[in-house]
């Protein structure tokens, strides 16, 4: 149970926690903090959070746990600015989507409090940003990596774990570029292709009379696509070497594609598909949240 949670980005992730936080009765008070006053104003309307602070510092003043739910780019400067309050009683976690930048983040802002760091990636979301859609239920099931720091207090680690877990998340322990090695793949590309994919569309002198056209293949493979911007700009920027290794494989799957379709080769387009579709047949996920369902 703590006293009191710091909240440093009241939006749709940092939102999320504050409410299945006090959903399970862990936290009495949730003081937030955005960069937008409408956002905690909002916050504070919903019962997001208890009380509005006026800068990160103020936040994370007096909190046992703070969380950082912001942009990854955001990250080294947020630290920079409660750096003086952090105390190594106090657990900070982040929820970023990209762990060697946020790590290298914190080394260089917390210097020797990093102690008090759990980088935490909760592999959970939606397409949509904002604490307007921050629902209670959003970690419940969802897998949680951290990737400790060689300096993290044991007992940090510990208590992320046991929180996390209290949340009904399925937490894994690795090392930062083993995470970001494994999201290029299965999280960064994905939403890049997304947006390539509305891009090449929208290209077209016949867009819109196609995109009319479109039915559940195209929205649910899209969906991502209308992700917030600066967001996802600061994820792919910081994971750019493993994204661009993941382009690579790409572009040769998607050349052995063109490939047997320019030969006619009909037997060994069926074996690709088969192989295609017996993986993502044996994939199993957690249901979708109301969000990524419509
Ligand atoms: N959306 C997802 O599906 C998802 C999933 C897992 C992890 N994440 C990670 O969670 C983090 C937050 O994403 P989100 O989806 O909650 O976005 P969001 O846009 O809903 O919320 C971010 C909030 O941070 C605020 N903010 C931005 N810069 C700030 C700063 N410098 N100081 C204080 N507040 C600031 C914004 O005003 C906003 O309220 C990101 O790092 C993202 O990579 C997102
Ligand atoms: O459901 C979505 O909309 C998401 O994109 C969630 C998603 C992902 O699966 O890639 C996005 C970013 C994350 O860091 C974790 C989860």
């Amino acid at each position: 149970m703590f006293e009191q949670l710091g909240l440093i980005g009241c939006g749709l992730m940092g939102g999320s926690f504050a409410l299945a936080l006090k959903k399970a009765g862990l936290v009495k008070r949730v003081v937030g903090y955005s960069k937008s006053p409408t956002t905690t104003a909002r916050a504070l309307q919903m019962g997001v959070i208890d009380v509005e602070a006026p800068s990160a510092l103020l936040a994370a003043a007096g909190a046992d746990i703070v969380l950082l739910a912001v942009p990854v780019g955001a990250t080294e400067a947020t630290l920079k600015s409660i750096k003086h309050l952090v105390t190594p009683e106090m657990l900070i976690m982040d929820v970023g989507s990209t762990k060697t930048d946020v790590v290298q983040a914190a080394r260089d802002a917390l210097g020797s409090r990093i102690c008090s760091f759990v980088p935490a990636h909760p592999n959970t979301g939606k397409e949509v940003a904002g604490v307007a859609h921050a629902d209670e239920h959003l970690y419940r099931g969802a897998k949680v990596i951290l990737t400790p720091t060689e300096r993290t207090l044991t007992s940090h680690l510990h208590k992320a774990e046991a929180l996390w877990k209290a949340l009904g998340c399925d937490v894994r322990i690795m090392s930062p570029e083993t995470h970001d090695a494994a999201f290029a793949a299965i999280s960064h590309l994905p939403h890049m292709l997304a947006f390539a994919m509305m891009q090449s569309v929208m290209r077209q002198d016949q867009a819109d009379a196609f995109l009319a056209l479109a039915g559940p293949g195209f929205r649910d493979f899209t969906r991502i696509a209308a992700s917030e911007p600066k967001m996802w700009r600061d994820i792919l920027l910081a994971n750019k070497t493993e994204v661009l290794a993941q382009t690579q494989h790409f572009k040769q799957a998607m050349q052995a594609f063109e490939q047997v379709l320019l030969t006619d080769d009909a037997q060994a387009l069926e074996d690709m598909i088969t192989l295609a579709s017996a993986a993502r047949t044996q994939c199993r996920f957690n249901p979708p949240t109301t969000a990524s369902a419509a």
